[in-house]
């Protein structure tokens, strides 16, 4: 197959500076071909996520040149399209309660009167679910089979070692998230832009706010440019630090939902990059997990590993949201609603949960 020509991306240099980086487990898919191997797998992953919450995968199946032509096809959205194009596809979060199209800059409040200066583009992993700019269309296959490539070669995976981890059948999360099922997972292409001094300050540095993930999973392509700190469990924020060619994954809302707390949503955020990078964009690509749209969200509770350690029950039973409800309430209110102040910790109550904001 031939592909288009589209520009070469130059990612940033790996920054110098020395930063309290967090100590992420690796998770090496290449052994997950055996029983043998993902019993061991699914030890790490238990406990990574009860550690930090997020861990690194190696071997996942692409090649660092496969991975490049993806970071070129991310940048196409923001530097291949008009702005007034870019305008004509923008999303509708509010009203749709859904990330589809642009998010665009400037749409969503930081602090202290600052908006974001950050761009997303979204696609279902059903690429012909809407039209999309003109220059992302000769790539549509590629980005096709990009998702078809999280789907089956690191996120099948990995929901088998967490279902292996509360010794529930290893196919029980993957037959809730179907690549032909109605349901929202899709790829998120990113750019976050450097901003002023002023910004910088009215914000304390903070370019996305301490937030969980509401799907199950989050994959993300590691890159060079250092931003994103994860809330550890002495309330400090650790770096995540950029391994080539690897992959980050974190569990999301509802996957602590269907877990009953076991694999919890870690609190993240992205901030300044240090100064050695402080003039580059930051490009991101990422597959964007959630069930299908119709599954309830509670806990498993069949798992003889909950049933030994206790549930967190996050909702009242006859209170718990679907899939659908939970990532449109959360989608349509994200950046947008009324919050409290407490402290540090901003507040929002979306369908009877406390959702929390970090600085
Ligand atoms: O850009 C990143 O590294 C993280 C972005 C993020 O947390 C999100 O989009 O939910
Ligand atoms: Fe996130």
């Amino acid at each position: 197959m031939t592909t288009p020509e589209i520009p070469s991306y130059t990612h940033a240099p790996t920054t110098k500076a020395d930063l309290d980086y967090a100590d992420l487990a690796v998770i090496d898919l290449a052994k997950a071909g055996t029983a043998e191997g993902r019993a061991g797998l699914a030890k790490q992953v238990t406990e990574a996520m009860a550690v930090h919450g997020f861990f690194y995968v190696i071997n996942h199946g692409y090649t660092p040149e496969q991975t490049k032509r993806i970071f070129d096809i991310a940048n196409v959205p923001f530097e291949g399209v008009s702005e007034d194009e870019k305008k004509e596809y923008a999303g509708t979060m509010k009203k749709s309660g859904s990330y589809q199209g642009y998010k665009l800059r400037q749409y969503w409040h930081i602090d202290n009167g600052v908006a974001d200066q950050l761009e997303h583009y979204n696609i279902n992993r059903d690429t012909s679910k809407r039209p999309h700019p003109q220059a992302l269309q000769p790539l549509l296959p590629e980005i096709k089979a990009f998702s078809k490539h999280n789907h089956s070669n690191v996120l099948n995976p990995i929901l088998r070692l967490m279902a292996i981890g509360l010794e529930l059948p290893e196919e029980t999360f993957i037959d809730m998230h179907g690549y032909d099922s109605v349901g929202e997972t899709y790829v998120r292409f990113m750019k976050y832009y450097p901003r002023t001094e002023e910004e910088e300050q009215k914000t304390k540095n903070v370019w996305l706010k301490g937030h969980t993930d509401f799907g199950t999973i989050t994959i993300l392509y590691s890159q060079p440019v250092a931003a994103l700190q994860i809330l550890a469990k002495d309330n400090t924020w650790k770096w995540v630090k950029h391994i080539d060619n690897a992959i980050v994954v974190n569990a999301g809302d509802a996957m602590e939902f269907l877990s009953g707390g076991f694999y919890p949503a870690t609190i993240h955020r992205v901030v300044q990059p240090p100064e050695d990078q402080h003039k580059y964009a930051r490009l991101g690509a990422f597959y964007f997990v959630m069930t299908d749209d119709d599954v309830k969200l509670s806990p498993l509770v069949q798992s003889p590993v909950l049933q030994r350690i206790g549930i967190k029950e996050r909702f009242e039973s006859d209170k718990t949201p679907t899939m659908e409800q939970w990532r449109k309430g959360r989608t349509a209110a994200y950046g947008k609603s009324e919050l409290t102040k407490k402290g540090t910790v901003e507040e929002e109550v979306i369908n009877g949960v406390l959702v929390k904001h970090y600085n």
